[in-house]
């Protein structure tokens, strides 16, 4: 008899997974969920295409000062059921193409390393002690040598997964990963309402991060200098050392005009992060990145380098202000 094909858990279907959101509004009803699979798959790529090109258009005439144009954009975008379809699309297409689970299990294993190494070393020092004073630290750290159970569920990672939409992402590690999930548009309790962009920046170690988790968001705005901005920003969010998980659809670094996998890196590089792990999935690019503290901050425009019809206008644009 044929082996049965082991079913990856779709991520949003985790043990732990945080209560859902409230039932969207009416007009972000998602009506193809009753299509049959194939279609709903099509139409579910689609809303998420078209998204995206209208996120883009409407930048663009933001940024040139057409209210009216802009206007328009908003009532099509609103029309087919503004941010929170595209975001139950966006669950919905992770689902389908196990591709968040992948990136997940990737990260996972590497952030597990890190902590090892982080309770071997110097660094250990930027793992946060929860619910402990200045004196307890070195007490932690001395027994996190000694690898003793308790001590072990003290230190924690600390994670800003940033357009975290349900903030599930990372509940089966709650265990050793401390979680602040925020999102544009929630679509659960757990997850904050803000902005990246106003979220104000640290005034000390106790608001920076172990790790800072940018998937499928840097993709997701429209203006490529706002995507150079949010790189930017998020560095300030780490630790020293700390580490950017960046995943972007595959193809703005496979199939763009204006970027290539070694030009993603050389702008990462110029910003402040070196590279410590990339994988290409089947859809997604995953880097993994480490907060440097030599780097020398450059501007970056937007250059042909790949030309092609077939081509896509991914790219990063970076100005210093
Ligand atoms: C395609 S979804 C990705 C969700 C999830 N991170 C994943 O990997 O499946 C992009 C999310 O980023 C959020 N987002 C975009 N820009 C943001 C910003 N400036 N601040 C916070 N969230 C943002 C959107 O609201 C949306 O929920």
């Amino acid at each position: 008899m044929a082996k049965r094909a082991k079913r990856v858990k779709p991520i949003t279907l985790r043990n732990n997974a945080p209560p859902a959101a409230p039932p969207p509004p009416a007009a972000a009803t998602d009506a193809s969920d009753s299509k049959p699979r194939g279609r709903r798959k099509a139409s579910t790529q689609k809303l998420i295409a078209s998204y995206h090109t209208l996120n883009k258009k409407l930048h663009a005439v933001l940024k040139a000062g057409d209210s009216t144009a802009a206007g328009s954009i908003k009532t099509q975008m609103e029309a087919m059921g503004g941010l929170h379809a595209y975001q139950r699309a966006s669950l919905r297409g992770g689902n389908e193409k196990k591709g968040l689970g992948a990136c997940g299990s990737w990260l996972v294993q590497q952030l597990r390393a890190e902590l090892a190494e982080l309770r071997d070393s110097e660094a250990e020092k930027l793992v946060v002690v929860a619910e402990n004073g200045e004196e307890e630290v070195e007490e932690v750290e001395e027994e996190a040598k000694t690898g003793s159970p308790a001590t072990q569920q003290k230190l924690k990672l600390k994670l800003l997964d940033v357009g975290a939409l349900d903030g599930g992402t990372y509940s089966k590690q709650a265990s050793w990963i401390d979680v602040t999930s925020i999102d544009l548009n929630p679509q659960c309790q757990t997850v904050r309402k803000q902005d990246f962009f106003e979220r104000p920046r640290p005034t000390g170690a106790h608001e920076k991060f172990n790790v800072l988790c940018l998937s499928l968001v840097v993709n997701f705005v429209g203006d490529p200098k706002l995507r150079g901005d949010m790189l930017i920003h998020a560095r300030r969010f780490l630790l020293p050392r700390g580490l950017l998980f960046l995943v972007l659809p595959l193809p703005c670094v496979k199939n763009s005009r204006y970027m290539s996998h070694a030009h993603l890196l050389a702008i990462l590089k110029s910003i402040g992060y070196e590279l410590v792990k990339h994988h290409f999935a089947r859809k997604l690019a995953l880097y993994l990145l480490r907060r440097v503290e030599q780097f020398k901050l450059q501007d970056w425009t937007k250059t042909q380098m790949n030309p092609g019809i077939e081509r896509n206008n991914f790219c990063i644009v970076v100005k210093r202000s």
